[in-house]
């Protein structure tokens, strides 16, 4: 099981879920997040990963219609591996980055559509929750039967959306994703993780 662990802004978080064995985490630079980390503080905690862990996972920063120079900015400061384009960024925009991972949110079959213009651009599709007027970290569940058919996009799939230690493996045999990404469901409050429900996460069998 692959297992992304997001909206991190703490330096212990980060590595236990880098020991634990997570394939990622992920940093939110949407200043409007409760989960937002500042460059700086990510740039510390992705040094402190790196150098301490034995098999380092990859490092993501999660943007929303933010401009290109600014995501770039961000990049060169803190190191991290690749983005994550959150917000209603075109596929224009995604060209611009290399190894990025595009979200989605999947209100109704119409939006399959938009799906297929980010073929052969992203390297990774995200599925996330839809809920009208915010773009993550909602913990509400993304609608499976929909991630399913945007499984047909050439970019593996990454499914996201109120997962908790609880409902991921349903969430994996329904949808048999690349990944799972959670976040508000490992926390204790926004932006602090819970160290015994990421404990359980990766204990769970998939
Ligand atoms: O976590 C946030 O606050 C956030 C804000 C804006 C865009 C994305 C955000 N987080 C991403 O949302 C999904 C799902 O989160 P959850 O498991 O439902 O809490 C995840 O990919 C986060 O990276």
């Amino acid at each position: 099981m692959r297992i992304k662990i997001c909206g991190l802004t703490k330096e212990e978080d980060a590595l236990l879920a880098a020991d634990l064995g997570a394939w990622a985490l992920g940093f939110i630079f949407y200043p409007k997040s409760p989960r937002y980390v500042a460059p700086e503080a990510a740039a510390s905690i992705i040094e402190a990963v790196r150098r301490r862990s034995q098999n380092p996972p990859d490092c993501i920063g999660v943007f929303v219609n933010e401009n290109v120079d600014d995501i770039r900015k961000i990049q060169k400061l803190t190191g991290i591996d690749r983005v994550q384009l959150h917000g209603d960024e075109a596929p224009e925009l995604c060209t611009q980055f290399s190894g990025s991972i595009k979200a989605v949110r999947l209100f109704s079959e119409t939006d399959l559509e938009s799906v297929a213009a980010f073929d052969g651009i992203i390297d990774y599709l995200l599925i996330d929750a839809a809920v009208k007027g915010q773009y993550g970290g909602t913990g509400q569940l993304a609608n499976w039967e929909l991630a399913k058919k945007a499984k047909s996009s050439s970019a593996p799939l990454i499914l996201s959306g109120g997962l908790d230690p609880e409902t991921v493996k349903a969430a994996w045999d329904a949808v048999q994703p690349w990944a799972l990404d959670l976040s508000s469901g490992v926390e204790q409050e926004p932006g602090i993780k819970d160290h015994e429900k990421l404990r359980r996460l990766f204990r769970e069998e998939i």
